[in-house]
């Protein structure tokens, strides 16, 4: 079967890791999650004493941490300088600091290289999940999804991860994040005018696995046919 190369962007919360995993998990694609890449450059600065809302000194140190991503859906690592960091990126600190470091152009030079080399060394083809995958990183992808959801929605997935967590300040905070994130100048967080957009605020994480599986199944299909032309 011919490789395929599916990007998955927006909002935070909306379920792009869930849904990526799973997809690449079925289709035996590899997966990559971009955000954790952010988060790791971020954690790296926060570790060094860069300020980060120092824009000039983010960019200076951009090229120092080696970011190495793993791409098996069934146990995606990520770690920095050697040292596993899969823990200390999802830390409150390093969430409510990664759209000032993202929103570095330096820094997103250097990410969207790196993304750029993994999906072209991935041979059975990737789903690759972020923000600006559809519109910067990956433009000639076979096929683009945009997820979306309400804030209630997503605010209520959230805080259904963590015991006692507040719903209102929750939703306070992903509001935040993506006003942020799609402000930014550059590579800002949007849907590719050539994206199909799911609304996942009333379907089951299952529903949204099936649906973007189906819509893989639909866009291979339709190459093989323009493949082997007219009968
Ligand atoms: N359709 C859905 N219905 C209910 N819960 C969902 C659905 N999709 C995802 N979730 C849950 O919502 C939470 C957030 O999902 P996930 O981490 O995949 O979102 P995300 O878009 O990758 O978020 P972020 O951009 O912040 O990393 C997880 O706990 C996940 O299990
Ligand atoms: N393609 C991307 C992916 C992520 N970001 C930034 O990283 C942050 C964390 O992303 P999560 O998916 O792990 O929540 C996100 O808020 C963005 O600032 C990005 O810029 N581009």
């Amino acid at each position: 079967m011919e490789s395929v190369i599916v990007a998955i962007d927006g909002p935070s919360g909306t379920g792009k890791s869930s849904t990526s995993k799973a997809v690449a998990a079925k289709l035996g694609l590899s997966y990559l999650d971009t955000g954790a890449q952010y988060r790791a450059i971020t954690w790296w600065m926060i570790s060094n004493g860069v300020d980060v809302s120092d824009a000039e000194a983010v960019a200076n140190a951009a090229a120092k941490p080696v970011i190495v991503s793993g791409t098996d859906p069934a146990r995606p690592t990520i770690t920095v300088d050697g040292a596993d960091a899969a823990g200390p990126i999802r830390t409150e600190e390093v969430t409510s600091k990664v759209s000032a470091v993202s929103a570095v152009p330096e820094v997103r030079a250097l990410i969207t290289e790196l993304q750029r080399s993994i999906a072209k060394g991935a041979e059975q083809g990737i789903v690759v999940e972020g923000r600006d995958i559809g519109t910067t990183v990956l433009p000639d992808a076979d096929l683009k999804i945009f997820l979306t959801a309400s804030p209630e929605a997503r605010a209520a997935r959230r805080s259904g991860e963590v015991k006692g967590a507040d719903v209102h300040a929750t939703k306070e905070a992903l509001i935040k994040r993506d006003a942020a994130d799609s402000s930014r100048k550059t590579s800002p967080l949007a849907k590719a005018d050539d994206a199909v957009e799911v609304d996942t605020t009333d379907l089951t994480l299952d529903q949204v696995i099936e649906c973007v599986v189906t819509l893989v199944d639909e866009r291979r299909s339709r190459d093989a046919a323009q493949a082997e032309g007219p009968e």
